[in-house]
């Protein structure tokens, strides 16, 4: 198996990942899988829900579990959740099992693009740019980490941004 026979997404909350997933695996004909809708089918609600009942850490137990599930599938896109890196061993499946893009975004695009955002519990406060702040300077160490490649998603239109993956990943592949 190559390494880059996936593809896997991370970034912070907003960045793009379900975006610019779908379209990636529209483009490579093969098929998207989102870890937090992934979840939410699994376990019949909403992450918000899994939030309120279960906390923080029960939501990242089941996302580990969801990950690892999900990087035993091959030639798939796969969108993480914003927070699966923190992790290590979410880290160390993906890094083992796909090409990782990292979908870079500033605090004030992020802030624009979840202002009116109902499903993000982590942004339920009320300061929102201190918390994305804060979860920036938290985890972009965390994607850097990991990542093979990186493309700012604030800057471009999502089909720019997807044929940047596109070229970056197929010259990797060839
Ligand atoms: N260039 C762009 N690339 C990606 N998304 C964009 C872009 N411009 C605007 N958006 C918008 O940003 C919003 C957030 O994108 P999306 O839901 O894909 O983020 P996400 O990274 O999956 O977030 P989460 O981690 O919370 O699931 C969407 O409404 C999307 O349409
Ligand atoms: O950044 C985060 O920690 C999160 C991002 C979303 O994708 C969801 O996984 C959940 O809302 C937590
Ligand atoms: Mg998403």
């Amino acid at each position: 198996m190559t390494r880059s026979e996936n593809i896997y997404l991370v970034g912070l909350m907003g960045a793009g990942k379900t975006t610019i997933g779908r379209q990636l695996a529209r483009a490579l004909s093969v098929p998207f899988y989102d870890s937090d809708k992934a979840i939410e089918e699994r376990t019949g609600v909403d992450i918000p829900t899994i939030f309120e009942f279960e906390g923080e850490e029960g939501f990242r137990d089941r996302e580990q579990k969801m990950i690892q599930q999900l990087t035993q599938m091959k030639g798939i896109v796969l969108a993480t959740g914003g927070g699966a890196v923190l992790r290590e061993e979410n880290r160390r499946l993906l890094k083992e099992n796909g090409f990782i893009v990292y979908l870079q975004c500033s605090v004030e695009r992020i802030l624009e693009r979840t202002r009116r955002d109902t499903q993000r519990p982590l942004l339920k406060t009320d300061n929102p740019r201190e918390r994305i702040e804060t979860l920036f300077t938290q985890r972009e160490p965390l994607y850097l980490s990991c990542a093979d490649f990186k493309v700012d998603t604030g800057v471009m239109q999502s089909k720019e941004v997807v044929s940047r993956i596109l070229e970056e990943y197929k010259s990797v592949n060839r």
